[in-house]
């Protein structure tokens, strides 16, 4: 059974409609991005499937679907103390040994007594990370994980996602605003702009002229950092949007 299926989803903010007639469905263990320009719905899509907005059509999710949610930022007030070792027992308390079983899977070893707010961006990612994977998660959701982080640790993260997938069999839907590395990372990816412009695996949308009218070519040097094999069937891209190109904005 599919993870998480959306039918005809169309999500309103006031009377503005942000997402018209999405549909996508969430296979076991593929990792699925979904890139596209500022403003063209990736949060507010992420959201809709999370069940944390009102939508009009339907989204289904797996009975007992265990969600590991990794956030943009966190919005911890500095001033208080919060060792790496008690934030990861948020909402729920795990051992010291999962704890350093984690931290350690996910290249951060040396945190645990360390305080959150003086992580680095790429370490924070990684906590973050760890804390979703303690849940044993069906799914990890991830909103621009990577923000702030260069291009270099960009890319090592998107291989420590592909990684964590290879080893547990989690499934990873991530939001990008943007090609980079994510989307070779990527089994599929769904190019967003208020609605599916194109899906495919990464080649077949980069290649896709509904793609190309949101983001040129610029973002081809960058593929190069981090290639990933893809052994499985090939998605066409579903319907074409030529007008888009009218309203394409690279954000
Ligand atoms: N709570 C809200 N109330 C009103 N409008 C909203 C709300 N949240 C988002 N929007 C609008 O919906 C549109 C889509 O926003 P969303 O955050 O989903 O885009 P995004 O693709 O994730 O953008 P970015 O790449 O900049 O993060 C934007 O025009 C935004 O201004």
């Amino acid at each position: 059974m599919s993870l998480i299926t959306a039918r005809n989803l169309s999500v309103s903010h006031g009377r503005r409609l942000v997402l018209s007639d999405v549909n996508l469905t969430i296979e076991p263990g593929e990792i699925v991005t979904i890139v596209g320009p500022n403003g063209s719905g990736k949060s507010t899509l992420l959201r809709a499937l999370l069940g944390m907005l009102r939508v009009s059509g339907e989204v289904t999710k797996k009975p007992g679907l265990v969600v590991g949610y990794v956030p943009q930022k966190l919005a911890l007030d500095p001033s208080l103390p919060m060792p790496v070792t008690s934030f990861l027992n948020l909402p729920k308390p795990h051992s010291l040994a999962e704890q350093a079983e984690v931290l350690r899977r996910v290249g951060v070893r040396n945190v645990a007594d360390q305080q959150v707010s003086e992580l680095s961006g790429g370490q924070l990612q990684r906590v973050l990370l760890a804390r979703a994977l303690l849940s044993k998660p069906d799914i990890l959701v991830l909103d621009e994980p990577t923000q702030g982080l260069d291009q270099n640790g960009e890319a090592a993260f998107y291989q420590l996602i592909e990684a964590v997938r290879t080893e547990t069999g989690v499934a990873v839907l991530m939001v990008s605003h943007d090609l980079h590395v994510v989307m070779s990372a990527s089994d599929r990816v769904i190019c967003l702009n208020g609605h599916v412009c194109c899906e495919g695996t990464p080649h077949v949308v980069r290649d896709a002229p509904e793609y190309r009218a949101l983001f040129g070519q610029g973002t081809r040097g960058a593929l190069a950092l981090y290639q990933h094999e893809h052994d499985h069937e090939h998605h066409g891209c579903t319907h074409d949007h030529s007008t888009d190109k009218d309203t394409a904005n690279a954000g």
